[in-house]
């Protein structure tokens, strides 16, 4: 009989005590820190304190950084200006998005045929980077086109859609609902989402996510989408590909357990770091490394990075 072998086992997460020697330690272990955006750097419009500072100290020993976000609403060129705006120096090449992730996944690994498109459900960061790839799309933030009341009208099939596209869509309607299950019902065509986060974090308060703008795809047809944003591992595949990743080296920064934590242990990733100024609470954190599923360590906040 084949012998299973269990997973590693983890240690329960640590809380970093910042002070200067164990902190050095900590750093000096990885030559990448891979950061979660939303929850870590900033929560919507307001930075966290020390955020730049200790991007400075880290570039300053020579760690790559790379910021790999799971926001759909901007692309990459956009993002980099949110940075720009908090005084954080960064390349666009720096930036990985979950709507540049699925761009690039349904362009060069699935390989969109010609004369098909896709149908968004989704804001301007999914459109920019669909363009960027050469991929015809309709819905997203222009107008369907036609009174809503006349939706029946619209519903598929259409033998030109070729998947569905959803992220987080702070405008989503029943017509673009309507319109999308109506495709969907098509088993050919695919169903794809940048991402899956059930809510995000902003001004102190927790919103919906992208999540909540495909599940009721999934109430509808029965059908759960595929994701390229974390905790994907294509997402993380592209990564190591795109910066030559040595996952032996880097460490994954983030606010939120079942997306970046996941993201990072899935990936094999030496470590794994939580901040508090997210959405995981500190109890959920020492919850999940009883399951084996918490970070290596934790911080109240990525500037606490600064000891
Ligand atoms: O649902 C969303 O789109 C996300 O929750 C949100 O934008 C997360 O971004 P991240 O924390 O990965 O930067």
């Amino acid at each position: 009989m084949a012998s299973e072998t269990a997973p590693p086992s983890r240690a329960a997460p640590r809380k970093l005590t910042g002070k200067k020697q164990e902190i050095d330690d900590f750093i000096d272990q990885f030559d990448t820190f891979l950061f979660d955006c939303d929850g870590v750097l900033w929560q919507g419009d307001v930075l966290l304190p020390k955020v730049v500072e200790t991007l400075e100290m880290l570039r300053s020993r020579g760690k790559k950084l790379v910021f790999v976000t799971n926001n759909s609403t901007k692309s990459r060129e956009k993002y980099s200006k949110k940075f720009e705006k908090f005084g954080i120096p960064v390349k666009v090449d720096e930036i990985f998005g979950s709507a540049y992730s699925t761009a690039v996944a349904i362009s060069r690994v699935y390989q969109i045929p010609k004369g098909k498109r896709v149908f968004v459900i989704g804001e301007e960061g999914i459109e920019e980077e669909l363009d960027a790839e050469g991929i015809p799309h309709f819905g997203g933030t222009q107008p369907l086109g036609f009174p809503d009341d006349e939706v029946a009208e619209h519903c598929g099939p259409d033998p030109t859609v070729w998947a569905v596209v959803t992220g987080l869509d702070r405008k989503i309607n029943y017509a673009k609902l309507a319109m999308a299950f109506g495709f969907l019902q098509d088993p050919e065509v695919h169903f794809f989402a940048t991402n899956f986060d059930s809510t995000f974090p902003t001004h102190g308060k927790l919103l919906p996510g992208a999540g909540s703008c495909s599940a009721p795809l999934t109430f509808m047809t029965g059908r759960g989408p595929t994701t390229f944003g974390k905790p994907s591992q294509a997402m993380m595949e592209s990564i190591e590909r795109k910066y030559t990743l040595d996952k032996s080296k880097a460490c994954m920064v983030g606010d939120r357990l079942n997306t970046d934590i996941k993201f990072g242990i899935k990936g094999g990733l030496k470590g794994t770091l939580a901040v508090l100024t997210g959405v995981s609470k500190e109890h959920e954190i020492l919850e999940a490394g009883e399951a084996g599923e918490g970070p290596d360590v934790y911080l109240d906040c990525l500037g606490d990075l600064l000891g």
